[in-house]
């Protein structure tokens, strides 16, 4: 399983459409799960969208939330059915003697939500690659705009960033320059193995006023010696973090480092297997001894989300704030058509949808209750699971 965790406009739709096509090309089609709720359009097919059962603007508008808000409601909504997605996941993943000609799935891409803050800081993000990953060997991808990373100070960040997912993750992580037919990676290669380099770099930038921008613009805190010495300590500091990466050169574009890429996933996938499995697999034993504990434990921290979340709540308002930050809002004429709410197990119309009351914890709690309590019922009843049945084409 991969998943691609990337900084906006890094490239990450294409990053995808190009692993997705490589492997259509080696006829090893994978299963391809998209979680971002608020993504407008994708180029490539997906078996499992949260999209199918989770309209993200009316999930804002019943609940009074922000974009990021939700965003987040939608992954928790979804992260519900988790054991669900599990289940079908392994179905495919494994050979079914009834159709012996039939190939089982090798590649499970994932797709995360473009706020990536969202996705990694969040009780449901850590519900859903927790699982995922106590299931099949999983892989972190990060994608790195290259041009973009040019500068000591962007590319620090960047690497900070990263070192801060894959603490928080603990899974095996794989960095993706990409872009590298407008900027070879050969640099920031060079700066994550050699200290010298980077101490040089440093210096050329602080020589020519340069930090915190690509080319010699001159950022934030240039020229303070403030700059240049946090820089050089971070990266004597971050030098652990560098041992445990696998780093690719890629561009999307042309397909150049496509084939090193899926090097560096098996090479990850074997340390999965040797390092990390182990203790995921006490996890999910765990997991399993106190299902009916966990249930509460996840509502918890569902709803602890929600509100530490708060400040992307807003009193009596529509969902149009923000547009910048979720491309999605901005499509204002998509909110008259929007029928299908988000109830599992109801109608798709609007009218029919007798969930709690728009804007309340409360309504919120019983909302996750049903939901969670609905992996109890026969998945027939549960309409929002059908629908991944029928997108991925299980059900017949
Ligand atoms: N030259 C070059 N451009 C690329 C490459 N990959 C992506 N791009 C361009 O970078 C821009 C952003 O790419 P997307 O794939 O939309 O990036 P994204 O990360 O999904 O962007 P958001 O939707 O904003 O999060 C587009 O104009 C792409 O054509 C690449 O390898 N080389």
């Amino acid at each position: 399983m991969i998943d691609n965790l990337p900084r906006p406009g890094s490239g990450k739709t294409t990053f995808m459409q190009r692993i997705n096509s490589h492997l259509h090309s080696k006829k090893s089609v994978p299963y391809v799960m998209n979680l971002d709720p608020a993504v407008h359009s994708v180029p490539f097919d997906s078996n499992i969208d949260i999209r199918d059962s989770i309209n993200y603007k009316e999930v804002m508008r019943q609940y009074n939330l922000g974009p990021n808000g939700g965003i987040l409601t939608s992954l928790n909504l979804f992260a519900t059915k988790v054991d669900q997605i599990i289940a079908l996941l392994e179905k495919r993943t494994t050979p079914d003697p009834s159709k012996p000609t039939a190939k089982p799935i090798e590649h499970i891409l994932v797709d995360t939500p473009g706020q990536i803050e969202v996705f990694v800081w969040s009780a449901s993000g850590s519900i859903l690659l927790e699982t995922l990953a106590s299931s099949f060997p999983t892989v972190i991808a990060y994608i790195i705009d290259t041009p973009r990373a040019s500068s000591t100070s962007t590319f620090m960040s960047n690497m900070l960033y990263a070192c801060s997912i894959l603490y928080k993750t603990k899974l095996p992580m794989i960095l993706v320059f990409n872009k590298t037919d407008v900027k070879d990676a050969e640099f920031a290669k060079e700066w994550m193995t050699d200290f010298d380099k980077f101490q040089q770099a440093l210096r050329e930038e602080e020589e020519s006023g340069a930090f915190g921008a690509e080319g010699a613009a001159g950022g934030f805190g240039a020229g303070s010696g403030y700059m240049g010495s946090l820089l050089n300590s971070m990266s004597l500091m971050l030098e652990e973090f560098y041992r445990h990466l696998s780093v690719v050169g890629v561009s999307s574009m042309t397909g150049d480092g496509v084939d090193e890429f899926f090097e560096a996933v098996e090479e990850k996938r074997q340390e999965f297997e040797r390092d990390y499995k182990p203790e995921l697999e006490r996890k999910k034993k765990e997991r399993e001894e106190n299902k009916a504990n966990q249930r509460e434990v996840e509502l918890g921290k569902l709803m602890k989300d929600m509100n530490v979340s708060g400040s992307g709540r807003r009193e009596g308002q529509g969902p149009e704030v923000g547009p910048e930050t979720v491309s999605e809002a901005e499509d204002e004429e998509e909110d008259e058509i929007i029928k299908r709410g988000l109830a599992d197990g109801e109608d798709d119309s609007e009218e029919d949808y007798e969930g709690p009351s728009a804007g309340n914890d409360e309504g919120l709690s019983q909302r996750y209750q049903q939901a969670l309590g609905s992996q109890d019922q026969p998945s027939d009843q549960d309409n929002s699971f059908t629908r991944y049945l029928r997108a991925s084409g299980m059900n017949q």
